[in-house]
């Protein structure tokens, strides 16, 4: 899962980056790994900063913003999906031709090797990273280059689209730059990921309108743009640096109109309107859904003889209150969350994962003493947070603990961009409600119904009424090639060897463990307790370094 924003200011002297770098770090819990700016001065010229880490690690003085100057730009935040989590895959990305272009993407492509090959192929660019958003930058710039024109037009940009749509299958909302020209927003035919824009009157001396792109219309929000217009599935728009109104263009008939639904379940943050819906209202809806569900899972005297409702901040807290009420049961906040602790789930490497929930997250011992408990979450994917939370409800000694989850059991594999995990690290692959209650210590686990989840978007008033859940169901909104799942999982074990090996490598390289095959090698090197000097010789960040261990103890190498 990705963040992205453009901008374009009507003020050719204003600075884009003030209003870029104010924006991710609003979108920033759609991604903790890799942030980037790219912005393009008068004259054409392109500059931009990226690299792995927060908004607030990778742009961090007043240097690095008077450092991309230039009144339009792009940014991107990121969640990688399958490619590597390495630097080179930070976004955006830039190919100089044609006419200099700059890209982010959101998203994930089921056909990116088909693109590659193509590429390779026909198109003869190449592709340095593993990064399926490189891919579609280079299909966007290959069609743009087949009008082999000095200066493009709005219409060979459109027609440079049709061809990318005609060739890119899965999910996208991408934003692109053009040197000089001005900046693009488009989405895929399904409308699986979200793209919204904005406008604000500018403050410059000739007036005019200033746009600004955002995965989420939060961001929009608290820039003060207005007036925020949806990107429909299929449509992209054209704002130009001359001033003038964006040109919107239906490129390619929607498909469908199916956003994913793990954005109201857990990406979105509560004060974003998506599609028309707000994830708020569609949280509470969820919550509501979810009371019925409970009372009519554990039955009348067991929903009486609970004491608290208690959500798992944050993103549980607004369906938990409305599942409170419903049930006339006490809301309890009584696990407090450490705001300096970013998401957990987005966190790469689980070792990382399981240390930040408790470093996340404390439970009050006195209101969990002697009660029976009802914890509310958004979802249950890996079970990590639930299982941790689970335990600690018990240190604390709760009497029973029953654990509700807003969206139904998790089985199948993500492919449009949010990388859930793969699907056998899925607490709920092959088991059955009552084997993840065992797993994750609970007395009984409640899942939302599908039905009921879909109907807690869906009934809000907004033009859509489908949504992408093969997360839940196994069938996904695009045709997908039958043995698309079979790459996906080699692809993650080839990453995973990937990784291990560079850690090992590195490791024998500084002489912190002596030759070995690569698990005994990172067995050495965490026996040693050298993970830190590993991770500093390698400079990735810690997280990264996080992965690499917790890989290969995956793979059953390290305890
Ligand atoms: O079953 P798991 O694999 O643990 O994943 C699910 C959990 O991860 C997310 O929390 P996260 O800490 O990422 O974010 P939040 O603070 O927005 O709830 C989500 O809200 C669940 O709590
Ligand atoms: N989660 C996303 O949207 C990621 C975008 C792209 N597939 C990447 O890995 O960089
Ligand atoms: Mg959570």
């Amino acid at each position: 899962m990705c963040g992205i924003l453009a901008v374009i200011l009507a003020d050719p002297n204003a600075s884009a980056v003030q209003d870029i770098n104010n924006g991710l770090p609003i979108l920033q819990h759609r991604g903790q790994d890799a942030c980037g700016i790219a912005t393009c001065a008068q004259g054409g010229k392109i500059y931009t900063r990226k690299g792995n880490g927060l908004c607030s690690e990778v742009i961090r003085t007043q240097q690095h913003l008077m450092d991309l100057p230039g009144n339009m730009g792009i940014g991107h935040l990121r969640y990688p999906t399958a490619g590597s989590s390495g630097n080179a895959e930070a976004q955006p990305f830039y190919v100089n031709s044609p006419y200099g272009i700059c890209f982010a993407h959101n998203g994930n492509l089921i056909n990116a090797e088909d693109l590659r090959s193509y590429l390779d192929h026909e198109a003869h660019r190449h592709i340095n990273t593993d990064s399926d958003s490189e891919s579609l930058l280079n299909v966007f710039a290959s069609a743009l280059q087949e009008t082999g024109k000095f200066r493009v037009n709005q219409d060979d940009l459109f027609l440079a689209l049709k061809d990318v749509y005609k060739r890119a299958q899965g999910g996208y909302a991408c934003v692109a730059m053009l040197a000089g020209y001005g900046i693009i927003g488009f989405r895929d035919p399904y409308g699986i990921r979200p793209l919204v824009l904005g406008r604000r009157k500018s403050n410059g001396p000739n007036g005019g309108m200033d746009f600004m792109f955002s995965s989420e219309s939060v961001a929009l929000d608290q820039l003060e743009y207005v007036d925020h217009h949806t990107i429909k599935p299929g449509e992209a728009v054209i704002i130009t640096k001359g001033g003038g109104e964006p040109i919107h263009r239906q490129v390619v008939p929607a498909l469908n109109w199916a956003p994913d639904i793990f954005e109201y379940v857990y990406f979105a943050r509560p004060d974003s309107v998506m599609d028309g819906i707000s994830v708020y209202r569609s949280r509470q809806n969820m919550g509501l859904a979810l009371a019925d569900t409970v009372l009519k899972q554990l039955g009348g005297e067991v929903v009486k003889s609970i004491d608290l409702v208690i959500p798992i901040p944050s993103t549980s807290e607004v369906s938990a209150l409305s599942l409170a009420q419903k049930l006339g049961i006490s809301y309890c906040q009584a696990f407090v969350k450490n705001r300096y602790v970013g998401r957990t789930f987005i966190m790469p490497g689980q070792k990382e994962r399981q240390k930040s929930v408790r470093r996340k997250l404390n439970a009050m011992k006195e209101e969990f003493k002697d009660r029976n408990v009802l914890l509310v979450d958004d979802s249950i994917v890996r079970g990590t947070t639930s299982r941790e939370i689970v335990n600690m409800a018990r240190e604390a000694q709760a009497k029973k603990v029953f654990f509700a989850s807003c969206a139904p059991p998790i089985r199948n594999a993500h492919i449009y961009g949010i990388d859930l995990a793969d699907t056998k690290e899925l607490v709920a692959y092959n088991r059955t409600e009552e084997e993840v209650a065992q797993h994750i210590g609970a007395d009984a686990v409640i899942y939302q119904k599908l039905e009921d989840l879909v109907q807690s978007c869906g009934a809000l008033g907004s033009e859509v009424k489908n949504f992408e859940v093969g997360v839940f169901s196994g069938e996904y909104v695009t045709p997908v090639q039958p043995d698309y799942f079979q790459r996906l999982e080699s692809i993650r074990g080839q990453n995973s060897l990937k990784k291990r090996q560079e850690a090992a490598i590195t490791a024998v390289a500084a002489g912190i463990a002596s030759d070995g095959d690569v698990e005994h090698v990172l067995n050495r090197v965490r026996a040693n307790g050298t993970e830190t000097k590993v991770k500093e010789t390698m400079d990735v960040s810690i997280h990264n370094f996080g992965d690499y261990v917790d890989v290969s103890r995956e793979a059953g190498g390290v305890n």
